[in-house]
């Protein structure tokens, strides 16, 4: 049983010792293996992992859409057992925005939806969150009329507006050119700079890791198994402490032999 500790001290999730597989056909695959970590509110914590070491997979239990066959997930302190408003997504896709909706729609949408305010709090929330990512001119346009940088923030901004315990973001600048990805690692940081939230964040760039986490778990390479658990630093790219922390995940993840070993904790 779990024992009542005060709020600030219970980890606001919980993966413990999850393995997560996919049953196609006869096949079985092991996604990740009993996978550990946990994250405090306020962490920006990085799932980073090469293609296929389960990042995406580890996401999707997290948000709920996903059962372990191993292990537990708690959020709060309350076993996972459905997808709830409490964790929202956001995806790397560009088309993640319902297409006949305005910015202010979309935004306003997921709170009408599930009943979670009453359309006046709805409005106001899309204000608040529409002006926090930068769109406040874009309000009434429809995502056609939009970058691909542009529609990332509205659906960064539709989640923020749910207001929800954790943010569960999937690559979600991997599509985006490398200026724009750069300016939108950078508006995260002040948004959390503003708002403090809590996110897992999923990406398979080292740089992208260091940047935007405060806490980067290193998974292994298919089934994903945790490898290291490091803190980020907060100087940028191109300081002696960034390429350090750099050049030592990449022994990490590029050394061979490097699976089999214990994980580290920094
Ligand atoms: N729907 C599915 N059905 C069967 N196998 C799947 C499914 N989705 C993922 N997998 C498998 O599970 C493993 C982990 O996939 P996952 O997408 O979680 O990895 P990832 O680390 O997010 O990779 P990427 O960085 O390429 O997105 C892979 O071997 C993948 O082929």
């Amino acid at each position: 049983m779990q024992r009542d500790l005060p709020a600030a001290a219970t980890p606001l999730l919980q993966v413990q010792g999850v393995t997560l597989q996919y049953r196609t056909g006869r096949h079985l695959v092991t996604a990740t293996q009993r996978v550990s970590f946990e994250v405090h509110r306020g962490d920006r914590f990085v799932l980073l992992g090469p293609s296929g070491c389960g990042k995406s997979t580890l996401l999707k239990a997290v948000g709920g859409f996903m059962a372990p066959v191993e292990g537990q997930i708690r959020l709060d302190g309350r076993e996972v057992r459905g997808a709830g408003p409490d964790r929202m997504m956001v995806f790397q896709e560009f088309d993640q925005l319902l297409p006949w909706k305005t910015v202010r729609q979309n935004v306003m949408f997921p709170l009408l939806a599930s009943r979670r305010v009453a359309r006046a709090e709805a409005a106001a929330r899309a204000v608040k969150y529409i002006a926090k990512v930068g769109l406040d001119q874009f309000a009434d346009l429809h995502p056609h009329m939009l970058s691909g940088g542009m529609k990332q923030r509205v659906a960064i901004a539709r989640a923020m507006a749910m207001e929800p315990a954790m943010l569960l973001m999937d690559e979600p600048y991997a599509a985006l050119d490398a200026l724009t990805r750069r300016k939108m690692q950078r508006e995260l940081l002040r948004l959390w700079d503003d708002t403090r939230f809590t996110a897992l964040f999923v990406t398979h760039s080292i740089e992208e890791a260091i940047i935007v986490g405060t806490r980067i778990l290193v998974l292994s390479p298919h089934p994903g198994r945790v490898r290291a658990e490091l803190d980020s630093v907060t100087e940028g790219p191109g300081s002696p402490g960034f390429g350090a922390l750099q050049a030592r995940i990449e022994e990490m993840l590029f050394a061979p032999g490097q699976a089999a070993q214990e994980p580290v904790h920094a």
